[in-house]
C-alpha cells in the first residue's frame, strides 16, 4: 500500500506513544542526550544501520554530547507518515543501552 501522510491529530495522537518525541511544523524530532560525545557518536552509527534497515533516513545532527533528529517522507512531498513514526519507535527501542536521556 502506498505510504499517505498523516492528518496533525494522527501524528498527535501517535506521538503520545513516543514520550520525548514533538511535532515541529511538517517533521517529527527529538533530541536525546549523553555522558559525553563518543557514547552520542555510537548512537548515530547505530541510528544508521536502523535507517539502513528501514530505507528510511532523518537528520541527524551530532552535538557534543546530544543527538538530535527529525524526520518526515520526501517521498510524500516532506509530510510526516507511518515510515516517520516506525523510524522513531526504533530509534526509541536503542536509546536507553546507549545511556540516553
Ligand atoms: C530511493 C530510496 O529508497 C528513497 O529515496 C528513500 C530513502 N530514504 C528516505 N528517507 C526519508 N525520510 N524519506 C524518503 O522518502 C526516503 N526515501
Amino acid at each position: 500500500m502506498a505510504v499517505e501522510p498523516l492528518s496533525q491529530k494522527d501524528v498527535e495522537v501517535r506521538l503520545q506513544e513516543l514520550p520525548g518525541w514533538s511535532a515541529d511544523g511538517d517533521r517529527i524530532t527529538r533530541t536525546y542526550s549523553f555522558g559525553g560525545h563518543f557514547p552520542a557518536a555510537a548512537m548515530v552509527i547505530h541510528i544508521a544501520q536502523i535507517q539502513e534497515e528501514l530505507d528510511h533516513h532523518a537528520e541527524v545532527v551530532l552535538g557534543y554530547n546530544t543527538v538530535s533528529l527529525a524526520v518526515n517522507t520526501h517521498s510524500v512531498g516532506g509530510k510526516v507518515t507511518d515510515l516517520d513514526l516506525q523510524l522513531a519507535r526504533r530509534v526509541e527501542a536503542i536509546a536507553a543501552g546507549h545511556g540516553a536521556r
